[in-house]
């Protein structure tokens, strides 16, 4: 069902393999007895064209891992490398840039301007980037999310499922090297859903993107190459081609409840 080792090689020394890698990363919120450690000595790659889920109970640190990863939230300790660049190095604005023109994101708040209709949000990273859109990634992109009809919407006129489509458009539209995302079907009904995990797999398999999902979901799981377990800020184990059966009975070794799995 897994590996012997719950720990990836990753190593700074690896420049390349991993499209994103975190290197004994600690993070640590409060201090002395109030201290939590969101992310307790994590070392773990994502290898480059390759789709991993992170999974595990509720307060293991997987939205903080992600978050460093971004450089939207800095480690105590260690380091985070997207490819051969460590984020610990650099500026405030050379990670905004290196989130601008290297990541894609989807996260649980959809984060769309308010007064940007549906089809302006999914293009703007490409026109802050100043890149140029490939029209017909975007018409496929837009028509897989089910969005075809509603482009010319504002995010408060959309339900919070057509919301979630635009952020996986836009997320979708530059063709990042790295597409990291926070639950991205957790507002969408199954097929919305299985469209975008689809769409997910899609951007790995012919695009030779890399993809790095958080999800509480078995079958979401299920469309990754990989999962990686986290429980209490550490990485407690790793599935190759899993299937949702095996990550549902992986999971019911956690705390079932904090973890989110209704049965
Ligand atoms: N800004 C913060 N300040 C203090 N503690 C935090 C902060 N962010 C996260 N934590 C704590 O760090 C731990 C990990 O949180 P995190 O959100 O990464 O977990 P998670 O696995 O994503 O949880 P969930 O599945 O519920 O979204 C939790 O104990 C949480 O309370």
């Amino acid at each position: 069902m897994s590996s012997s080792s719950p720990v990836f090689p990753a190593s700074a020394a690896e420049p390349g393999r991993y499209a994103a890698c975190t290197v004994h990363a600690v993070r640590a919120y409060g201090t002395g007895d109030t201290e939590v450690r969101a992310l307790d000595d994590v070392t773990v790659g994502f290898p480059s064209g390759r789709y991993t889920a992170v999974m595990g109970p509720s307060g293991s640190g997987k939205s903080t891992l992600l978050h460093c990863l971004a450089g939207l939230d800095t480690l105590t300790g260690g380091q985070v490398l997207l490819g051969d660049t460590d984020l610990g190095t650099l500026s405030d604005k050379q990670l905004t840039r290196l989130r601008r023109d290297r990541i894609g994101f989807v996260f649980q708040a959809f984060n769309l301007l308010p007064t940007l209709t549906a089809g302006e949000n999914v293009t703007l990273p490409a026109a802050l980037a100043g890149t140029t859109l490939d029209p017909e990634w975007v018409e496929r992109v837009v028509g897989a999310v089910g969005l075809g009809d509603r482009l010319g919407h504002r995010p408060g006129e959309l339900s919070g499922g057509q919301q979630q489509r635009v952020a996986v458009a836009r997320a979708l539209a530059t063709r990042p090297e790295l597409i990291l995302a926070d639950e991205p079907t957790g507002n969408l009904d199954s097929r919305s859903g299985a469209e975008v995990l689809g769409l997910l797999r899609e951007a790995v398999d012919s695009l030779g993107q890399t993809v790095l999902m958080v999800t509480h979901d078995p079958v979401a799981a299920g469309y990754a190459d990989t999962v990686v377990f986290l429980a209490d800020g550490r990485i407690a184990d790793r599935m190759e081609s899993p299937t949702p059966q095996a990550v549902l009975d992986r999971m019911k070794a956690f705390d079932l409840p904090k973890a989110g799995v209704s049965l």
